[in-house]
């Protein structure tokens, strides 16, 4: 990294207040008789209120309105294992991220326990607090257990975002490629580097959308994933082996449509990438340094459609589209659970949301005179405060279709009609 990015990162976090987010207090408290509502004795009143129906906490606490970013520091970004303190940096950003883009409030809570146990039963005693948990930086195969786990055993939405948040923009980024490029999802031949949270989870929701695993080929750090490689396999990278003779990523990447990373800096040659198929896409998404630079792509493929998963080039392909938006949506109709269906709409909706005319606040906040759809603009931007009202009301219409919304919304017109003016006041857009 760049010695001024370096220093402007580190002045930014450390201006005052330090960090990326502040509690305020949302409640008159000036006055004796705010004082009485506030806390003893006026505050008893809504605990009676919860004790009788816990239904009622929604009404009269900021749980619903209320998420957990929980850590353990376990593979954090693309750094690794540097441990729950450490990690809090990003935990704050996604906590900013949350309130920034769909108004949500968060508490970022950094844990040591890294064994499955000792962390899901952390997670769980936090119900009461909550109104969802966005699982973060989790390495696998733990996180897929803990995950699995805590779904099971909780009545509110539980979402690791580097497995389907990743998932589901990388989706809306394929959909939206292959048709910039003309070609069909079951007909491309896709490899991943990486089978942690993010890739296995990109492979699944790929497959969700037609692709044919005959034509996926994963990679580690042992080279392609094939039947048969390993004596005694991690369960979930072994239901993503396949029958193939490649044994490296090199030869895996020959003639391939599609190279989805989500591994680590720089594990992909400008060598490998020339020999992919015409109008290759090439998504290199680990963070903070890409599996490949733009500019290296380019070099050696004038037809290439690159993403990453950074702010400062062309097509962020980054979590951040997805996750604020889907607890949105989730937190407005009280869902259990984020199930397969919502994933599946607010992938849609994101892609779909590409195709629309930019907006003059979007074209502002990066310094561009214009944005169309085509090979530099397939996703749309985070900043986007129509991503709110597409993204959010087709999640809870998703939630309330499958039956997991507990206050399903009557007017939808009017939730959108909200979520539009609530998303040009977080914006400072005009809609
Ligand atoms: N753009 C985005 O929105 C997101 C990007 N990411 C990025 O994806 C990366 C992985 O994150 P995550 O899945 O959470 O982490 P995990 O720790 O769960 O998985 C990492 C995986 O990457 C593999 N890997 C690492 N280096 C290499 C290499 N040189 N060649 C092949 N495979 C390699 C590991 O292989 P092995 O199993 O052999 O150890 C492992 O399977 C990170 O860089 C992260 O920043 C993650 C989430 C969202
Ligand atoms: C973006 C993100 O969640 C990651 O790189 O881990
Ligand atoms: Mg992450």
């Amino acid at each position: 990294m760049n010695d001024q990015l370096r220093q402007d990162a580190l002045a930014y976090h450390a201006a005052l207040p330090r960090g990326k987010f502040q509690i305020s207090v949302t409640k008159p408290m000036t006055t004796q008789r705010d004082l009485a509502l506030a806390y003893s004795p006026g505050v008893a009143i809504p605990c009676e209120e919860i004790a009788a129906d816990p239904g009622q906490a929604h009404a009269y606490t900021m749980r619903g309105n209320l998420v957990a970013v929980i850590t353990n520091g376990t593979a954090v970004l693309g750094l690794g294992n540097i441990g729950p303190l450490a990690s809090k940096p990003v935990m704050e950003g996604k906590a900013a991220l949350f309130k920034r883009f769909a108004g949500i409030d968060v508490f970022d809570i950094e844990v040591s326990p890294t064994e499955i146990d000792a962390f899901c039963n952390v997670v769980e005693a936090l119900e009461p607090t909550f109104g969802g948990i966005n699982l973060e930086d989790i390495k696998a195969p733990e996180c897929f257990e803990i995950e699995q786990r805590l779904r099971r055993r909780m009545a509110i939405p539980v979402f690791h975002d580097d497995q389907h948040g990743t998932a589901i923009v990388c989706m809306a980024a394929v959909l939206n490629a292959l048709e910039v490029v003309g070609k069909a999802i079951g007909e491309v031949r896709i490899v991943v580097n990486g089978a942690g949270a993010a890739a296995l989870a990109c492979l699944d929701l790929l497959v969700g959308f037609g692709a044919d695993k005959r034509n996926i080929v994963a990679c580690d750090r042992k080279g392609v994933i094939y039947k048969g490689r390993d004596a005694n396999p991690d369960r979930y990278k072994q239901a993503h082996a396949c029958n193939t003779g490649a044994r490296t990523l090199a030869d895996a990447l020959k003639g391939a449509d599609i190279f989805i990373g989500l591994s680590s800096a720089g594990a992909v040659t400008p060598e490998m990438i020339a020999t992919m198929a015409p109008r290759p896409l090439i998504m290199a998404m680990a963070n903070p340094e890409p599996e490949i630079r733009p500019e290296a792509v380019h070099a050696v493929r004038g037809d290439a459609i690159v993403a990453t998963g950074r702010s400062d080039y062309p097509n962020q392909v980054n979590n951040v589209l997805c996750f604020p938006f889907i607890f949105r949506g989730a937190l407005d109709v009280g869902a259990t659970e984020i199930n397969e269906p919502m994933k599946r709409a607010c992938a849609e909706a994101i892609a779909a949301l590409a195709k629309a005319q930019p907006l003059d606040c979007v074209l502002a906040a990066y310094g561009a005179s214009g944005m169309s759809f085509g090979p530099d603009y397939i996703l749309p931007k985070p900043f986007d405060p129509r991503l709110i009202v597409d993204v959010s009301s087709a999640v809870a219409q998703a939630a309330m279709d499958t039956g997991v919304a507990t206050r399903p919304i009557a007017d939808m017109a009017a939730y959108r009609a909200s979520l539009a003016s609530y998303g040009a006041s977080l914006t400072g857009a005009g809609g």
